[in-house]
């Protein structure tokens, strides 16, 4: 079935039911036959306990609002030196507190913003057996994955994910584009262009943010402008089916992300919370602006100035929620690095040398990305350089 005719096509079909779980296999055996099929699962009243989290990490009720700085990006856009201080300026104050920011008047085109979420909505919605066409592997980042049934064996998050890599470093980069219509088909072609549309015109995003980024540190416009030149990203489609008992899981798990930098479009379902001082805030949808976040690898390159900080997004029983989190990711066997006028008696080097293959490496094969994954990273690194001597 291909994307293109779904666009005129009201979607019915029987839902699949559940794998019962077979009581001979192990615990183990029945995760991996367990499939998330979330048009069963959203009606279950009953929810699998591989979803139940924890009671330290459930959603808490009354989460305040947290206080990020919507920065208008028009005037940095046109050039106005004024503007881009006063931008740079706010985007540094919110970077040193918890890293999280809105950007308005961006520039990106509110209709290629709702064509993307449109083609979340038809493809999320397809039977699963279609979704699985584009099947993410285990180790590997892109492709099609429901929970995550694969990797992990408890704390599933409940959402599925549609997730590509795009890359700055060809012109014209069609890297999105091929590769949804190479593992999902050619009926899918439209449904390639928009994404590659999107993931570009973030691409631009980013590194203008980076821009204001490096003005903010004092090391200029230029230095990681040019850092994440040739970019090699990831593109996150985050679709969370509703749940009858949202109060007991997560759609995503708390975590730092291990990149450098997200741009979030979150639809007006809302749903998205940020740890600060000890206490879970949310960040309410503003379908005008992006949320802006820095990822732990970012943090590295500000010699740890900067705040890489723990995220999550909850549930709810009455709608689905979207969104479209593009990560910004340097070239994979680039050099993380500080700026040496980040590097002084009383700002030390804060993590060792790394390129983002090796983080990334680390997130998917050895370690559950949460909030210590910088850490536990920069430990596991050194064991191994030690091991080596
Ligand atoms: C490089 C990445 C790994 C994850 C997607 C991007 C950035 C955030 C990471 C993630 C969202 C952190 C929480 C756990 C995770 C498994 C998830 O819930 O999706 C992470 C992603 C991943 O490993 O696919
Ligand atoms: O969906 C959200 O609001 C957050 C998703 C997120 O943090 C991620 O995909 O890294
Ligand atoms: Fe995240």
């Amino acid at each position: 079935m291909a994307i293109d005719c779904i666009a005129n096509l009201s979607i019915n079909h029987s839902p699949t039911p559940p794998s019962q779980p077979n009581e001979e296999k192990t615990d183990e055996q029945q995760q991996q036959s367990f499939v998330f099929d979330a048009s069963v699962l959203q009606n279950e009243s009953n929810i699998p306990k591989q979803f139940v989290w924890p009671d330290h990490e459930k959603p808490c009720s009354g989460t305040k609002e947290l206080p990020v700085p919507l920065i208008d990006l028009s005037g940095f856009l046109s050039g106005d030196p004024i503007a881009i201080k006063e931008a740079s300026t706010l985007v540094g104050e919110a970077c040193q507190k918890h890293g999280f920011f809105l950007v308005g008047n961006h520039g990106v085109d509110p209709n290629l913003i709702a064509k993307a979420h449109q083609f979340m909505d038809l493809y999320f919605n397809l039977p699963l057996s279609e979704k699985q066409k584009a099947q993410r592997k285990h180790g590997e980042h892109c492709g099609y994955a429901s929970s995550f049934t694969g990797r992990f064996s408890s704390k599933l998050p409940w959402k599925e994910t549609l997730s590509f890599r795009f890359s700055d470093d060809v012109e014209p980069s069609n890297v999105v584009e091929d590769y949804i219509t190479n593992i999902m088909g050619e009926g899918y072609r439209h449904f390639g262009k928009v994404y590659q549309d999107y993931c570009d015109a973030m691409n631009g995003l980013s590194l203008g943010i980076m821009e204001l980024l490096g003005i903010s540190l004092g090391v200029g416009g230029a230095y990681y402008k040019e850092f994440f030149q040739g970019n090699d990203s990831i593109m996150r489609l985050n679709y969370y089916p509703s749940c009858k008992k949202p109060e007991l899981t997560l759609g995503t798990g708390p975590h730092c992300d291990p990149t450098s930098l997200t741009i979030l479009h979150q639809d007006h379902v809302g749903g998205l919370q940020v740890f600060v001082k000890d206490e879970w805030h949310s960040i309410s949808p503003n379908p005008q602006a992006f949320v802006v976040n820095i990822g732990d690898t970012f943090m590295a390159l500000s010699n740890g100035k900067y705040k890489s900080c723990l995220h999550r997004a909850v549930v709810n029983s009455e709608t689905q929620r979207k969104s479209l989190a593009f990560f910004l990711c340097p070239q994979k066997d680039k050099l993380v690095t500080p700026p040496n006028e980040l590097i002084n008696t009383e700002h030390p080097r804060a993590y060792p040398d790394f390129t983002w293959s090796s983080l990334l490496e680390f997130t998917q094969k050895h370690y559950r990305a949460d909030e210590k994954t910088l850490d536990a990273f920069s430990n596991w690194l050194q064991q191994k350089t030690t091991a080596q001597v």
